[in-house]
């Protein structure tokens, strides 16, 4: 049966999308079939994170041309599907996102995937919660600040009013800093359990200059093995973190220092 997980932040910025792309290529690397799609229907930014840039049909397309959603799906790589959404404003004022029937959007698709991530718009202001299907469940990500843990509460809030089931939360970007909230202090503000940290790492934004999931560029870092460990607890699977190839780098300086022959 196909899983439906929405990836919802309260804050924009706290890297919502980018955990959205991350999680999907892990996904893949598991043999998952994923598709990924945009609901922020205004700031959209899936797209430009997978590479896909200027696609001929979007979701906007679809709710207020009468597109097909087959136009849509677009295959990025092996295993890895994307619904983008548009960019241009004169056709969001057709759309009211209350309104869309999202049962009907994800049965029409439901054959390219077995797991899809709703990229969520961030905040609550878009009225898109309230359409979501039933059988969703959903990842809320924060950082460890003051205001995007304030903002993630009022996700938690609208979620639990909504009756939308929280699988948890993500702290992405974390470093260690007295200052900012504890994992303990976040879980006990947002009464839902704690399922990933994913550490603030420049390799994350250097692997997406490169048009690539972190997970792909470093497998054996600290952010991908975190990163593998929540897809596979997503996916109710086993993952055995992979290690730093510490002897390849000891045999790579010994040859450098010629100690060893080439
Ligand atoms: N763990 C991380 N470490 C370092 N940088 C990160 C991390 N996660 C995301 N980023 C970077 O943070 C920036 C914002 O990420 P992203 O666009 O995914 O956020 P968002 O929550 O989806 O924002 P918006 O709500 O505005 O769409 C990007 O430049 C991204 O590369």
């Amino acid at each position: 049966m196909s899983k439906f997980i929405a990836i919802a932040s309260g804050k924009g910025g706290v890297g919502r999308t980018t955990l959205t792309y991350n999680l999907g290529v892990g996904m893949s690397l598991f043999g998952r079939n994923v598709i990924m799609l945009d609901l922020d229907l205004v700031m959209a930014n899936l797209d430009v994170i997978t590479g896909l840039l200027n696609p001929d049909v979007t979701l906007h397309d679809v709710l207020a041309k009468n597109r097909s959603i087959d136009e849509c799906v677009y295959e990025i790589e092996q295993g890895i599907r994307v619904i983008p959404t548009g960019i241009h404003f004169e056709t969001l004022r057709h759309i009211n996102p209350k309104y869309i029937s999202w049962n009907k959007i994800l049965e029409e698709i439901a054959d390219y995937g077995d797991i899809f991530l709703m990229d969520m718009p961030a905040g609550i202001n878009s009225n898109i919660f309230e359409g979501l299907p039933e059988n969703v469940e959903m990842i809320i990500v924060t950082n460890s600040t003051m205001t995007s843990v304030a903002d993630a509460l009022k996700i938690r809030i609208l979620s639990n009013e909504l009756n939308i089931q929280i699988i948890g939360f993500v702290l992405n970007m974390w470093y260690d800093d007295g200052f900012l909230l504890s994992v303990n202090e976040i879980e006990s503000i947002l009464e839902v359990p704690m399922i990933g940290i994913i550490p603030y790492d420049r390799e994350v934004e250097r692997s997406m200059a490169l048009g690539k999931s972190v997970v792909e560029i470093n497998p054996s870092s600290p952010t991908s093995n975190a990163l593998m460990q929540l897809t596979a607890h997503l996916l109710g699977e086993e993952y055995k973190p992979i290690e730093p190839d510490k002897e390849g780098i000891l045999s790579r300086l010994k040859k450098f220092i010629g100690m060893l022959p080439d």
